[in-house]
């Protein structure tokens, strides 16, 4: 599991460290492990030009005393000081010590930016409020023009470390070096593209249990994924229902049958006007046409993709005592109270414009605070949300940290590809997997699947929805 913890959080634990440190370890470590990732950036420090945007507080410390090192090692070192009487003084003279050059910026500085090979954005971390000013933002501009790689200290500039957020402009780096912990904004979008490659620097920070967000790898997933055992009937395995697709969208049901089948259930019913569809795909589906409790038992249902304006299958399935996944058209319908009413597990899946209309606000307004809205959508509804997007982020109902999904890729933003989640995810609910783990695992394999479906080249849902048996065995190691 990747953790992030916020600034707070953050900054408590280092004050317990640092109160058991002699002075200066802490960022000594942090501008030790700095320097190295630079180096490695370089492949060539001697001779290498390195430019520092140094802001005023310990983030512009970390920037200059792994600018001292590096000019150590031969790199030619200019630092350009934001807030010339601020700057922290060890770190500077730390640079001046080992040889490196000190400019007022903004204005001075443009010749070397032009010319470096290397900048490092040390303007601020998470002290940081807002976006970048604007002298600090015409810094990130030229260097961003100059074609040098560009290197985040901690987080890049401008970016709100608790939420991702970036409220004005912000640096864009290559690669971020982060210290002690991963930080929320370096995970969730936008902030999380703006960081680039992200490195952990250990700093030796004892943090508590549980994290702000957190991201699940491989062997998590590996450990969650249902295992058919030697007695396991469809039943044990589960069965999953679904109701999807209208005579206008057939496809949609088609779609969202072939994620459930990909999901580890151990059969799917299908309820709809769209059965002949998804036999002709899908021999081993079971359809009805009558109404959903009539269907037969199952473990899971999984309502919405595609249904256009059948509110009361929706009613009915909230209802209903099993596990339920609402997705696409069904989340007009859903109410929140009988959302709330539910005893059972429900995840609720909506994207970015889905979740502004059950919040009763804007899209960008849900694009630009994506951790909070999915939050307010969990706490809401009473439910698991997952909130789409190219950070996919999951929150439960009783709060907790965040999971955010990071196999996601752009691939994935294609028709459809929601109702391949939706079933995937609806089935892993049914082989017995809370509301959380299974949002988060089918997050997890749908965005393995659209990066393999895709290779390189556009793909479409179908082809996602075909790619998830590989993404499975990728996990388990197959
Ligand atoms: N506290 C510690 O022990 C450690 C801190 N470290 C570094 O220290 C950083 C935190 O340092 P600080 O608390 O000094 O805070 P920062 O250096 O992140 O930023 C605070 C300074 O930036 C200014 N500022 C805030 N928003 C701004 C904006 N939008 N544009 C321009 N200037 C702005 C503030 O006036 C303040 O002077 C971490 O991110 C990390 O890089 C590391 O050295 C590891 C150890
Ligand atoms: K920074």
């Amino acid at each position: 599991m990747r953790s992030a913890y916020e600034a707070e959080t953050v900054r408590a634990a280092e004050r317990e460290l640092m109160a058991r440190l002699p002075e200066g370890t802490l960022m000594g470590r942090a501008a030790a492990g700095l320097a190295a990732a630079a180096a490695e950036l370089l492949t060539r420090v001697y001779g290498a030009r390195v430019v520092l945007l140094v802001g005023s507080g310990d983030n512009g410390g970390d920037a200059l005393y792994a600018g001292a090192r590096l000019a150590r090692r031969g790199a030619g070192v200019t630092a350009v000081l934001l807030a010339p009487e601020r700057a922290h003084p060890g770190g500077l003279t730390a640079l001046r010590r080992a040889g490196g050059r000190v400019v007022r910026g903004p204005g001075g500085g443009a010749a070397e930016i032009a010319r470096a090979d290397l900048v490092l954005d040390g303007i601020t971390g998470i002290g940081g409020r807002g976006g970048l000013r604007p002298e600090a933002a015409g810094l990130a501009r030229a260097a961003r023009e100059s074609g040098a790689v560009l290197l985040a200290v901690d987080l890049p500039s401008g970016v709100d470390a608790d939420t991702g957020e970036v409220p004005g402009e912000a640096f864009r780096a290559d690669a971020t070096v982060t210290f002690g912990t991963y930080k929320p904004g370096l995970l969730v979008d936008p902030g999380r593209e703006h960081a680039g490659a992200v490195r952990l620097v250990e700093i030796g920070l004892d943090l508590p249990e549980a994290p702000a967000v957190q991201a699940l790898q491989y062997a998590d997933v590996r450990a969650l994924l249902p295992a058919p055992s030697a007695e396991s009937d469809k039943y044990r395995r589960g069965v999953v229902g679904v109701v999807a697709g209208s005579a206008r969208y057939p496809g949609a049901a088609v779609l969202a049958v072939a994620g459930a089948l990909h999901g580890g259930a151990g059969a799917v019913r299908y309820v709809g006007p769209a059965a002949e569809a998804v036999l002709a795909r899908f021999p081993e589906t079971l359809v009805s046409a009558g109404p959903p409790a009539r269907a037969g038992r199952v473990q899971s249902w999984v309502v919405g993709p595609g249904i256009g304006e059948n509110a009361e299958a929706v009613a009915e399935i909230l209802a209903a005592d099993v596990p339920v996944l609402v997705d696409a058209d069904g989340l007009r319908h859903a109410e929140a109270a009988a959302v709330r009413a539910r005893t059972a597990p429900t995840v609720l899946t909506p994207h970015a414009g889905e979740a502004a209309a059950l919040l009763g606000t804007g899209r960008a307004e849900v694009e630009s605070a994506r951790l909070a809205s999915v939050r307010a959508l969990a706490d809401r509804f009473g439910a698991t949300a997952l909130l789409k997007g190219s950070t996919t982020l999951v929150a439960g109902p009783a709060g907790g940290p965040v999971r955010v999904n990071p196999t996601g890729t752009p691939w994935l933003a294609t028709a459809g590809s929601g109702d391949v989640l939706s079933g995937l995810a609806g089935s892993l609910l049914a082989a017995g997997l809370d509301g959380l783990d299974a949002a988060s695992v089918g997050a997890y394999l749908h965005g393995l699947a659209g990066r393999f479906a895709a290779d390189g080249a556009p793909a479409h849902a179908f082809q996602v929805a075909e790619a998830l048996g590989a993404a499975w065995r990728d996990v388990r190691g197959e």
